[in-house]
């Protein structure tokens, strides 16, 4: 209940907050309607005493009233609707902005990759997609309901206090409700894990770029089963647990509805005994069927008010798991220049939720100004490596340093600003092709010059080249009259935007080739040679290049390879090749397949 609350609370300090006329109009307006209808009960009473003891006036005047109130109870609502619909919508924005704020602003990456945090990730954009403006007809209903609760107490007490029971008849149905929503969360949470795969399958399926294979792979209908099969699991926790809530809440319902028979009874015994008068029984028995319909509303809005109240703790729940992620206070600055280079220190790391090391007592440097290449079999750490140098992670155990300073001493946006990325898992975001490629370095985003040169860098400026309207091509199937492109061509406008920032001190490019031909990415690398050169007489700035083509390799000054999250061997090329160790050895399994 002071999780429920807290929850309405909140609720009304984000709509205050939005605009307080509109939700003091709001509240008033849904207070009448909810008001006018108990109200309206007195009226039907005088109405018939005044029929019986046939007094005209005095019908038609409690006729009018009770016609008035009745007209308030249907129509207010709409007027107030008005008001509370845009705070509703404008509080949705607030929470998705404050999502996406939560979600993409804090240092590391684990809440995006950890299963569990994913799971109530999933649940919670579920909600706020389904709770938007419904959130705030809820909450004022739900103070409308007290209103006219209060009201139809006190006429009824006024009448006989035992009637006074029928409302407390309402508290089973409320408790039992409140067992049932939580029964149904936490088949919801449950049923999350197995939907958020029958989601993947399903995007997988109607995914334009993953047709293709499942079309050769003719896995179309191994998916539509299996997508299937993982629907009916996520819908069978969810209809058992529906079931179970639905019985607790009949049984609320039935004891209500023992107390509501007895209510009219007592009235209608005591009008036969000439004690109350006709009128007297009329308004009980209005009321009291009221107060039926006050409980199952009551019961639905507190459900609603439940899982509102479940979303916005969810929310606290975010924030506080954020804030443990904060790094540590920095005490240094970012150099300009790399003067002698990164090194790790015995670093060790292990995804928190696997329980074992993916990189294990790795010592590494990576001189100033050196282009190094990171190579080993799948699921080596090379990705790993990289995410510990732009600091997605910090290692479990160990230090990386540049020039002996420990990289977490450094503000988290200075770092991050002087390293420029490009990953296999590229972004696509659909903008016109200035600013796919601009948002590289946000200050220049819109600058055709600072976009032109980065291209350059990146060598793929053809792909603009050939572009309708040259870097104001609207990209994307989201746009009117969005150009789609191809995975190579998307890939190539990482590239750019990876070369966005012109004195990276550390310049990372995780297999961003991946989807060119080999060709290509050597002629590419090339130009990225030429170009890391340049960066590092400037800064002594490092290029980390992922790489499974050992043509591009060789390129390197280093070149790491890396064995079960170890470092096997570090050397240059030739070094390398000359020891005949695990590295010569795929060199020249590759070479051997060009020749
Ligand atoms: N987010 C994650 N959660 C849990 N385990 C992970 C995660 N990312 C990677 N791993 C595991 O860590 C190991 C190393 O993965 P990593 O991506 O660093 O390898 P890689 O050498 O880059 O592989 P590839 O050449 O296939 O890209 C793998 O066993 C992988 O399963």
């Amino acid at each position: 209940m002071t999780e429920t609350l807290r929850g309405c609370w909140e609720l009304l300090r984000m709509s205050w907050r939005q605009h307080p006329a509109k939700l003091i109009l709001a509240l008033l307006l849904k207070t009448a309607e909810a008001a006018a209808l108990p109200l309206a009960a007195p009226a039907l009473g005088a109405l018939t005493d005044a029929a019986v003891a046939r007094e005209p006036a005095a019908a038609a005047r409690a006729a009018a009233t009770a016609a008035v109130l009745a007209m308030a109870a249907l129509t207010l609502g709409h007027f107030a609707h008005v008001a509370y619909f845009e705070l509703g919508e404008q509080n949705l924005l607030a929470k998705d902005r404050e999502l996406i704020e939560l979600v993409t602003g804090s240092a590391g990456l684990a809440h995006q990759e950890r299963p569990e945090y994913a799971d109530r990730m999933q649940v919670l954009r579920q909600e706020l997609r389904r709770t938007g403006s419904s959130s705030m007809e809820a909450l004022l209903s739900a103070l409308g309901t007290a209103v006219a609760v209060t009201i139809t107490a006190v006429l009824l007490a006024r009448l006989n206090p035992w009637l006074l029971l029928l409302p407390l008849a309402a508290v089973p149905p409320l408790l039992l409700g409140r067992a049932a929503e939580a029964r149904l969360a936490r088949a919801r949470e449950s049923a999350a894990q197995v939907s958020r795969q029958a989601q993947h399958l399903f995007d997988l399926a109607i995914d334009p770029e993953a047709g293709k294979e499942l079309r050769v792979g003719d896995l179309s209908a191994e998916i539509r089963t299996r997508h299937a099969g993982l629907w009916r699991d996520g819908t069978s926790i969810l209809f058992s647990a529906e079931v179970r809530a639905a019985a607790l809440r009949v049984a609320g319902q039935a004891v209500f509805a023992v107390g509501f028979g007895a209510a009219t009874l007592l009235v209608v015994r005591e009008a036969a005994a000439g004690r109350r008068t006709i009128g007297d029984a009329v308004l009980v028995i209005a009321l009291a069927a009221q107060v039926n319909q006050q409980v199952a509303v009551a019961v639905s809005l507190l459900r609603e008010l439940q899982r509102v109240a479940r979303t916005l703790a969810d929310f606290r729940w975010m924030r506080a798991v954020y804030a443990g992620q904060a790094p540590p206070p920095p005490d240094a600055a970012v150099p300009d220049r790399i003067r002698h280079g990164i090194r790790l220190r015995d670093v060790s790391f292990e995804y928190p939720w696997t329980g074992r090391p993916t990189l294990d007592g790795v010592d590494l440097f990576l001189p100033a100004g050196a282009t190094v290449a990171v190579v080993g079999e799948n699921g080596a750490g090379k990705t790993t490596l990289v995410k510990l140098l732009c600091r997605f992670y910090e290692p479990t155990r160990g230090r990386v340093e540049l020039d002996g300073v420990d990289v977490v001493r450094f503000p988290l946006e200075d770092w991050r600003a002087r390293t420029s990325a490009a990953f296999q898992d590229f972004l696509r975001p659909e903008f016109t092709a200035r600013t796919v490629v601009g948002v590289g370095d946000l200050p220049l985003a819109d600058s055709t010059d600072a976009v032109t040169a980065a291209l350059h860098r990146a060598g793929t400026q053809d792909v603009v080249d050939n572009l309708e309207h040259g870097l104001d091509t609207a990209l994307g199937a989201s746009l009117p009259d969005g150009r789609q492109l191809s995975g190579g061509q998307w890939q190539k406008l990482a590239l750019g935007r990876g070369m966005m920032r012109t004195a990276p001190l550390l310049l990372v490019l995780d297999e961003p080739t991946a989807a060119l031909d080999a060709e290509a990415e050597f002629e590419l690398f090339q130009g990225y040679a030429a170009n890391a050169a340049r960066v590092a007489e400037q800064t002594g700035g490092i290029t980390v290049l992922v790489s499974h083509r050992f043509s591009t390799v060789r390129m390197a000054d280093l070149i790491i390879v890396l064995a079960d999250g170890r470092v096997a061997e570090v050397g240059s090329h030739d070094d390398l090749i000359a020891r005949g160790g695990p590295y010569a050895e795929l060199y020249q399994l590759q070479a051997a397949g060009y020749r």
